[in-house]
């Protein structure tokens, strides 16, 4: 039996694992803590026919958690997040509370309990609109079978056990255009859903401070040149510069749209079509200012015998997180990247709303993001 029961590992990481995949596909997980439990499902792809199923075990005690971005969105000021009933559960008024930029709430948003916290750290995990439909485990609904179940610290635990299970998986020189001596160390671990590249250019002297950069992955600019970001520049401009110079390492980490996925992404990508900026878009989606965290990107640097470095980034955020994780951060210098209409004001944004150290003087004038 024990034996048995070893055979998938880390048993807690791998039930979060697949209360991830769960919650990406909108079907129901089970949260248990103690004698508590509640039934939670991601409001995404959460139809008609999915509601109507649900109501039925919710008996009425359905409600629908948002973060207190959203809320602030729908005209609730709480400073955090807040449940509101959902007698009936009704598809179009779940997605419109959720996700859509006219919705007004006109219902109280009460307390959250802690099983509903840890929903939504379920859906932020799943990349998924950060909002959650749950209703309790009553006594006399039979607990199905078939539901996956999660123990809610395994949830709360999921990313600090991430960066401990990181690990190397695989190595092997890969020449860049500008920068033939190139290796690439790929880790499976830390945040998202894929894994992480480190990139060495050259050959860095790790007695030294290192040159680093922690680049978030970014598909539009990074693989097609987006003209909204500045991406794609600096992520050619980082390696360019390590391998002119000294050498270095690049990580390029998982956490697609500041964290938030690459679908979000788009759909921030829409709302800035309208009007919105970065910021605010991801907000009226639910989101914080950034959901990254970077202290597996640490761990990363560890593991490959860093200790001190001189990061470059204008993200005074990655500058903390990397002290805070107890690396030596001995010089940050600035990553530039071309500045056009179409990007001028995202730039100005973080200057102004996250204190990203930009310059901008003489810049070109903005156009909508
Ligand atoms: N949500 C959202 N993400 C975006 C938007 N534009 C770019 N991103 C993402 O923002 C991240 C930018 O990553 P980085 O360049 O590593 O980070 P940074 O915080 O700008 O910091 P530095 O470039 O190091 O100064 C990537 O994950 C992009 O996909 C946007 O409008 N909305
Ligand atoms: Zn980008």
């Amino acid at each position: 039996m024990r034996l048995v029961m070893g055979l998938s590992g880390d048993a807690d990481l791998t039930r979060v694992e697949r209360a991830i995949a769960e919650f990406r596909h909108a079907r129901p997980v089970l949260i248990e803590e103690g004698d508590a439990a509640i039934v939670a499902v991601g409001v995404e792809d959460l139809d008609a026919e999915a509601c109507a199923r649900l109501d039925v075990v919710a008996g009425g005690t359905a409600r629908l958690v948002l973060t207190d971005k959203r809320l602030s969105r729908i005209g609730r000021e709480r400073g955090e997040p807040g449940a509101i009933a959902l007698p009936r559960l009704d598809a179009s008024r779940v997605e419109s509370l959720a996700r859509k930029t006219e919705a007004r709430l006109d219902a109280p948003a009460h307390p959250i309990d802690p099983l509903d916290a840890v929903a939504l750290e379920l859906a932020r995990l799943a990349f998924v609109t950060p909002a959650v439909v749950t209703f309790p485990v009553r006594a006399g609904i039979e607990r199905e079978a078939s539901l996956m179940r999660v123990p809610a610290d395994a949830v709360r635990g999921f990313r600090a056990r991430q960066s401990s299970t990181l690990r190397i998986a695989s190595r092997a020189p890969v020449p860049l255009e500008g920068a033939a001596k190139t290796e690439f160390v790929v880790f499976r671990g830390g945040e998202g859903m894929r894994d992480q590249v480190a990139v060495l250019v050259g050959e860095p002297d790790l007695e030294k401070p290192v040159l680093v950069r922690l680049h978030s992955a970014c598909l539009t600019g990074d693989l097609f040149g987006s003209l909204k970001c500045d991406c794609g520049d600096q992520l050619r401009g980082t390696v360019q510069a390590m391998a002119e110079g000294e050498g270095g390492i690049l990580l390029y980490l998982d956490q697609e749209g500041r964290g938030n996925g690459i679908a979000n992404k788009i759909r921030a990508y829409q709302l800035q079509a309208e009007g919105f900026d970065t910021y605010e878009a991801d907000e009226t989606l639910g989101f914080g200012l950034d959901q990254r965290r970077f202290g597996f990107a640490a761990e990363m640097l560890r593991q490959l015998g860093v200790r001190s470095v001189r990061v470059m980034t204008n993200n005074p955020e990655k500058i903390a997180a990397l002290k805070g994780a107890g690396l030596e951060v001995a010089a940050d210098v600035r990553s530039i990247g071309r500045r056009h209409p179409e990007n001028v004001r995202y730039l100005a944004t973080k200057r102004d709303k996250a204190g990203h150290l930009i310059e901008l003087d003489g810049a070109c004038a903005p156009k909508a993001e």
